[in-house]
Parts: C-alpha cells; sequence; structure tokens
C-alpha cells in the first residue's frame, strides 16, 4: 500500500486507480462530522450548496436538521452551525444531518467517486488508521485547505495519519512532508499555539470561536470511522 498526501483538492489527481480516499477537514468540518456521528447521529448529507441543502431536506429527509457555515458563521434559518461543540448528543443523537460548508463538504464531493471514502480529523485520527492498517489497495489523503489553498492543520493532520501507517506503507513524496511537519510541530511540545498562529485559526477566534482551535486539535477522543457513500456519512 502506498500513503499519498494531496495539499490541496487541486492535487487529486481523479479516479483513475482504485484507492482509499481519506477527506481531512480539521477546521471543522470533518471534526464535526467526527463529533456528530460519535454522538448517535444516524447520518450526515454532505451537499455544495445552501439551496442544495434546502431543496434536500424538503424532498427527502424533511425531519433532518439542516448545519454548517459560510465565512465561519451559522448560516441563516440553520440549526447547526460549524463547531464540534455544538454537536452534542442531546442535539444530534438519532437525527439526520444535512450539512454545507466552504471546504469539507465540497472536498468530500470532489472525492465521491473513489472506491471508500472516508473523513479524518485529529479527534478521529486513530480509528481511521486502524481501519486503513491492512488495506489492499492505496490510500489517497486529501487536505480540504481553504478555499484551494494550503491550511496548515489538515496537512499535519495527514502527517499524523501517514507517520501511523508508515510502517505498513510506502509513503509517497508528498506523505514524507506532511509527516516531517507534523513530527516538527508534535516534537516542539507547543502544537497548540503554534497552530493556534495559523491563519485559519485566527479567523475562527476573530468570529468569536476560539475553544474551536484547541478543541479540534485534541487527538483520538473519538472512536468513529465515518464512511461518505451514495451520498451519505454513516458509520
Ligand atoms: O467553518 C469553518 O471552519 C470553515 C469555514 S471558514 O474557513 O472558517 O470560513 O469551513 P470548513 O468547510 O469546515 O473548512
Ligand atoms: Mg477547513
Amino acid at each position: 500500500m502506498q500513503v499519498h498526501v494531496c495539499f490541496t483538492p487541486g492535487e487529486y489527481p481523479g479516479c483513475g486507480e482504485r484507492h482509499i480516499a481519506v477527506v481531512i477537514d480539521v477546521f471543522r468540518a470533518t471534526s464535526s462530522m467526527a463529533a456528530a456521528m460519535f454522538h448517535g447521529c444516524k447520518m450526515i448529507c454532505p451537499v455544495r450548496t445552501v439551496e442544495e441543502a434546502l431543496q434536500l431536506r424538503q424532498n427527502e429527509y424533511p425531519a433532518a436538521l439542516l448545519a454548517g457555515e459560510r465565512k465561519g458563521l451559522l448560516i441563516p434559518g440553520f440549526d447547526l452551525g460549524n463547531s464540534p461543540l455544538e454537536y452534542t448528543a442531546a442535539v444530534v443523537d438519532g437525527r439526520e444531518i444535512i450539512m454545507t460548508t466552504t471546504n469539507g463538504t465540497q472536498a468530500l464531493n470532489h472525492v465521491s467517486q473513489a472506491a471508500t471514502v472516508y473523513t479524518a480529523a485529529f479527534v478521529n485520527a486513530a480509528a481511521v488508521c486502524e481501519r486503513l492498517r491492512n488495506a489492499a489497495t492505496d490510500v489517497m489523503v486529501l487536505c480540504s485547505g481553504t478555499e484551494g489553498r494550503f491550511a496548515l492543520e489538515d496537512a499535519l493532520c495527514a502527517g499524523l495519519i501517514a507517520g501511523r501507517l508508515a510502517e505498513n506503507a510506502v509513503l509517497s513524496d508528498t506523505a514524507v512532508a506532511a509527516l516531517a511537519m507534523y513530527r516538527d510541530f508534535c516534537c516542539s511540545g507547543n502544537m497548540i499555539p503554534r497552530v493556534a498562529a495559523s491563519s485559519h485559526a485566527s479567523y475562527l477566534r476573530q468570529i468569536g470561536y476560539s475553544q474551536d482551535v484547541a478543541y479540534c486539535l485534541q487527538h483520538d477522543i473519538y472512536p468513529v470511522v465515518p464512511v461518505f457513500t451514495q451520498g451519505k456519512v454513516t458509520l
């Protein structure tokens, strides 16, 4: 098995070959998805636009919660934003969710043709790596990035995953680079303040979501492996 990292969605080569895709959006879509699935959410439909979300609820899932963000903020008329702290059992247990976000739900739809698609973040990395450990096909780790650009937090999480798989896999050059980056941040012992100084973390603080930064950087708190298939994320 080879592990390759795409630092931005534009680097994703498409699905000429069969592979497993792992989509990462640490701030904050895949962290929120892990929180939701851990707290009993039945399924999440990740869609690209607000209009799609509204139509899907009207036509197929009238009881679903509408979730997501634009510019990081709650979308008017929606039930939930994009903070993992909102996805508690009291809110999501037994519920269906339709979610649209700036980067994460776009990236998921971008790789929807892959043989298998998992969603990952620091909060559920161990469970995802466990599932991938004996994969028979190559693993393509896709960082959602920020509006097509590199996002530090996603690259670091890709490095963590690459490192955990390294024993049973060949790492591509980008996977080696992601792992080196992760080790540098991790070994410095002050990963949280360093990532908190990144552009996306600074923006989240500016709009009132400073708690989300430290929360999303917690490792392995949710032992769930969300799978995206036929338009739905389930366990
Ligand atoms: O809510 C988020 O953290 C981002 C949007 S923004 O970059 O903060 O405006 O969305 P995501 O799709 O989770 O990257
Ligand atoms: Mg993001």
